[in-house]
């Protein structure tokens, strides 16, 4: 499949308070094909995280007061498009945590099935990851609803490690708040009629524990994931029934899916 050599991609990561880790992670992302841009958004954190990255040699911007993941990727996406350079298509966006370190680098894996137009948004599955606590309440959930809405299922669908091309953006914008961005973006791109693939990556990040800051980010996660669905109960139109059965039942794992709306197209 063809891919335009002048692509280029961008990295964005949201950050609050990762100084330990956000240099090595900023690293391994400039070693990722096609990466000529690192852009740390430092979304109000109140330790180094700024100054270290600006020393890794990221571009920073910062928000002064803290306003939850999504709010850091959408500021991360404005400042991509304004260093994107005339007469050459837009960047690609990848989208990393903070936490990932030297593990970053895997996500050399996302960039190519989006580069080669086999998606237009890549998701990186990870493996189980040691001192992980949860019991897969809110990633059932998230799956569930996606599933719901698009028919596909998928392993991980609060993964943030994410490439994807601006249209694929554009049309997941603005994005749900907080934790709530994965499962709207899933939802909404699937909805636009493009094209899904989630991807194993081998990378290890801080996983939530199982003690009580856990289960109380934990409750922040269900409750943004659950604000998603709703809005998108309440705002769109229902894909019809048969053809999320009809998408559904032609899904493979590890490869692409899309539904196919038969040149129908929704509103938002
Ligand atoms: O207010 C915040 C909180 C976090 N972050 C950053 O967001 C990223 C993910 O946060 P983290 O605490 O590592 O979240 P996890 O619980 O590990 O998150 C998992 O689940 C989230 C969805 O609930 C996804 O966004 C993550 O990618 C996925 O790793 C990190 O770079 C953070 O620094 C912000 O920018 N602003
Ligand atoms: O630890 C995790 O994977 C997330 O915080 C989600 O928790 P869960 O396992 O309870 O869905």
């Amino acid at each position: 499949m063809s891919s335009d050599p002048t692509r280029r991609v961008a990295v964005v990561i949201p950050a609050k308070n990762e100084a330990e880790t956000i240099a090595t992670t900023i690293r391994a992302a400039r070693a990722i094909q096609r990466v000529d841009l690192v852009i740390v958004v430092d979304d109000g954190s109140d330790d180094e995280t700024q100054h270290v990255a600006r020393n890794a040699g990221a571009a920073v911007v910062r928000h002064a007061v803290n306003r939850g993941k999504a709010s850091a990727m959408e500021t991360g996406a404005a400042v991509v498009a304004m260093r994107d350079i005339d007469n050459r298509p837009p960047r690609h966006l990848l989208f990393l945590d903070a936490d990932l370190g030297e593990s970053a680098v895997e996500c050399n894996e996302l960039v190519t099935p989006v580069l080669e137009g086999r998606a237009d948004l890549a998701i990186a599955a990870l493996p189980p990851q040691a001192g992980a606590g949860g019991r897969g309440f809110v990633v059932g959930a998230a799956r569930k609803a996606i599933e719901k809405f698009t028919g596909w299922q998928p392993l991980q669908p609060l993964s943030g490690q994410r490439c994807l091309s601006r249209e694929a953006y554009e049309v997941a914008t603005p994005l749900s708040r907080g934790w709530g961005v994965e499962t709207g973006m899933t939802i909404d791109v699937l909805r636009a009629g493009l094209t899904v693939i989630e991807v194993p990556c081998d990378l290890t990040h801080r996983a939530t524990g199982n003690d009580l800051a856990g289960q109380l980010h934990r409750a922040g996660q269900y409750r943004d994931v659950m604000l998603a669905v709703t809005q998108r109960r309440v705002r769109t139109r229902a894909i019809p029934g048969e053809i999320i059965a009809q998408s559904a039942a032609m899904q493979r794992p590890g490869e692409p899916y899309r539904l196919n709306l038969r040149g129908a197209s929704l509103p938002k």
